[in-house]
């Protein structure tokens, strides 16, 4: 199978290694030079993994042509900001059907839609099998490294979903099946935001009780979004929802942790607001998901993304922020 592979950042080239692994052909599609240069005559990709030798099969080109040309599968691995544009840049590009693979979490930066729905209204039925979601618990730097890892193929075509999961399974890398695309595609955007509030909070030097509390009330919370929209709860309990919050909000492999710790440690987000060029989904779903609760009468809280909220786009204190968090009034764990 020839796999397409969009970007050559540290997922593309994550889940290139195992693709390759599993015996298909990968090509990655990239609009960096250096990173291009780097996979094709060093075999390598520097600038995200320092000591990783990468296989000579897995190959970049910065032809979007060339990487679809024959393409059974297009894997999304670059930033959510881009996926419309790059995909309407490939739509006249498609002879025959393929299957589109998203692994990007957050939304769509004109519509605000979730990935799949982005992906269905760019690229109709008669060009794309139906859609799958590549989520879970995985960052880049251990799946490079074969460390074992598993994850979902979520689809709302069973069908799709499993030929996904054999496509990218093996023996370190394991995949589940799901038909809950909107539990999933919102938990996966929704955790990043707490993975920022996860890495303030060391940044402020707070400790192992205060994360624990905050995945479990950001998994409340996450999971009260998610529902509102059309998730199934128990999605939550799974990869695509507390695993992929656990390993977001614990990894210092995470930008959004790396960002929260930084604005953490600063005192203020100002700096890093107006400087960052890393990969940080959590800083504009945050926003989206803030503007879209009070805009609405949903009739949930959203406090810890509130709380990020007012650090990123208000610069207030994070110290302050977490205070009030704390004085709020006493109520139920339920509510
Ligand atoms: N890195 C990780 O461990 C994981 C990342 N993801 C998601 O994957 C997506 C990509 O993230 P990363 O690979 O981590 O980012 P990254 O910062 O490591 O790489 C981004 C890549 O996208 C490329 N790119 C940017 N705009 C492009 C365009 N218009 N056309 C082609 N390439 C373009 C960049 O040149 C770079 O190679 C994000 O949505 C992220 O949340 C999901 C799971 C794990
Ligand atoms: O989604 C991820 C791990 O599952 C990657 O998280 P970061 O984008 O914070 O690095």
């Amino acid at each position: 199978m020839k796999v397409a592979i969009l970007g050559t950042g540290s997922w593309a080239t994550g889940l290139a290694r195992v693709l390759n692994d599993n015996g298909h052909q990968v090509m990655l599609y990239g609009i960096n030079p250096d990173e291009i240069d780097d996979i094709n005559i060093r075999h390598c990709n520097y600038k995200y993994f320092k000591d990783v030798q990468l296989e000579e099969t897995i190959v970049a080109t910065s032809s979007l042509e060339m990487t679809i040309k024959d393409a059974h599968y297009i894997l999304i691995t670059i930033p959510t900001q881009f996926v419309r544009e790059t995909l309407q840049k490939i739509k006249p590009l498609l002879k025959e059907k393929v299957t589109i693979i998203n692994a990007a979490k957050g939304f769509d930066m004109n519509t605000n839609m979730r990935m799949s729905d982005t992906i269905r209204s760019v690229l109709t039925e008669d060009e794309i099998n139906p859609v799958v979601s590549l989520i879970g618990p995985s960052h880049a730097e251990e799946v490079v490294e074969r460390i074992l890892t598993a994850v979902c193929s979520v689809s709302l075509d069973e069908t799709t979903a499993k030929d996904v999961q054999k496509l990218f399974s093996n023996h370190y890398f394991r995949v589940y099946t799901s038909n809950d695309e909107i539990g999933a595609e919102y938990g996966a955007a929704y955790k990043n935001v707490i993975a920022v509030a996860s890495g303030v909070i060391a940044g402020l030097g707070y400790g192992d009780n205060t994360r624990a509390a905050l995945i479990t009330r950001g998994l409340h919370e996450m999971s009260l979004y998610g529902m509102i929209k059309g998730a199934k709860q128990e999605t939550y309990f799974g990869l695509t929802g507390i695993g992929d919050l656990v390993v977001t909000c614990s990894s210092v492999h995470s930008r959004n942790f790396q960002a929260g710790y930084e604005i953490g440690q600063s005192h203020r987000a100002l700096d890093f607001m107006t400087h960052n060029t890393k990969t940080c989904e959590g800083v504009r779903t945050c926003k989206v998901i803030h503007d879209d609760v009070m805009s609405h009468d949903y009739g949930i809280e959203t406090p810890i993304v509130d709380a990020v909220y007012e650090v990123l786009y208000k610069n207030a204190s994070p110290q302050e922020v977490v205070a009030s968090l704390m004085n709020r009034d006493l109520k139920s764990e339920q509510l």
